[in-house]
């Protein structure tokens, strides 16, 4: 792995491989959880859609199955589609499909917080809960309500945002009064997109909503919610992982220096206020940044 770039702020992480890659962003979000779970008691992760679930793999696997302590994580998307919970499209099952059955294979695996807390409780006192690995809380899994437009499913989940802001399961930025969370993990279409945030579109100027909606999205499907960027830059850490050649030119207009004439790139503005940012690339993505030969 290459790094580039030793802001204290923004990191490139270059991986030779997808593997490669995927064994490094495993290794920090399990680390970044530990160190949440150990200074806040929970993890609060947003998630996107894209190859990105598929990047994450590695966290289903030994050790990472039963070292996470995955009782304390609670789980957002940064963007959603406004489909079934069932669909194809849906961001809610690629990651359920993709990552939570995979740890647990059966519904009936991820337990409601009572019976988890009695576990939790009999394992404290056998001194073994990090041996076993707690499954996810169901109640802990903050998926859009399906049923409604999406204009209500965005406000519906702003709502509940701002209760677990309230609650402090979420943080609130010290700067704004935006929930900070512990991680924003985001991929990034070839036109420089992420999260729902698309080019040119009149969602990028939006300051006051923590959650908004599109119903022109230019990739299908149409109708989708999305964090907006004040609450993606008010993150404690955001992640922005993309891969493949098909990226190259939209991760140079994302990072590199290009002058007044930069067009409108949606991960340009990924620029967290007081957090940190973390690329992780493979080579065909990094491949048109200007300093990628001498890290080479
Ligand atoms: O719901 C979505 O459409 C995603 O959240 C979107 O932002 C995605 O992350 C990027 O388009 C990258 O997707 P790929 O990694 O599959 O190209």
């Amino acid at each position: 792995m290459a790094v580039l770039g030793g802001e204290k702020e923004k990191e490139l992480r270059i991986h030779e491989s997808l593997d490669e890659l995927g064994t490094d962003l495993t290794d920090y979000i399990a680390e970044l959880s530990e160190i949440s779970v150990k200074e806040r008691g929970v993890f609060a992760l947003a998630l996107s859609g894209g190859s990105l679930i598929s990047l994450m793999g590695k966290l289903c696997e030994a050790p990472y199955n039963k070292t996470v302590d995955w009782g304390k994580w609670y789980i957002f998307w940064a963007d959603e589609r406004v489909v079934a919970k069932n669909h194809a499209d849906s961001n809610y099952k690629l990651a359920k499909d993709g990552l939570f059955s995979k740890l647990w294979p059966q519904e009936a695996y991820i337990l409601k917080s009572a019976v988890l807390e009695r576990i939790r409780k009999t394992l404290r006192a056998a001194k073994a809960v990090k041996l076993l690995g707690l499954p996810i809380v169901s109640s802990h899994v903050h998926s859009i309500n399906d049923s409604v437009s999406a204009e209500e499913a965005a406000s519906e989940y702003e709502f509940a945002i701002r209760q677990l802001v309230k609650s402090r399961v979420i943080s609130v930025s010290d700067i704004s009064d935006c929930p900070k969370f512990d991680l924003i993990l985001l991929g990034m279409g070839s036109n420089g997109d992420v999260a729902s945030l698309f080019p040119n579109h009149l969602v990028l100027d939006e300051k006051n909503e923590w959650v908004t909606f599109i119903t022109d999205s230019p990739k299908s499907p149409p109708e989708r919610i999305t964090f907006t960027l004040p609450v993606i830059n008010s993150a404690s850490n955001v992640a922005v992982v993309v891969t493949g050649d098909s990226k190259a030119d939209a991760v140079h207009l994302a990072i590199d220096d290009i002058g007044p004439d930069c067009p409108s790139v949606p991960a340009r503005l990924v620029q967290p206020t007081k957090g940190k940012l973390v690329w992780f690339l493979d080579k065909p993505a990094a491949s048109k940044l200007d300093g990628f030969q001498f890290s080479e």
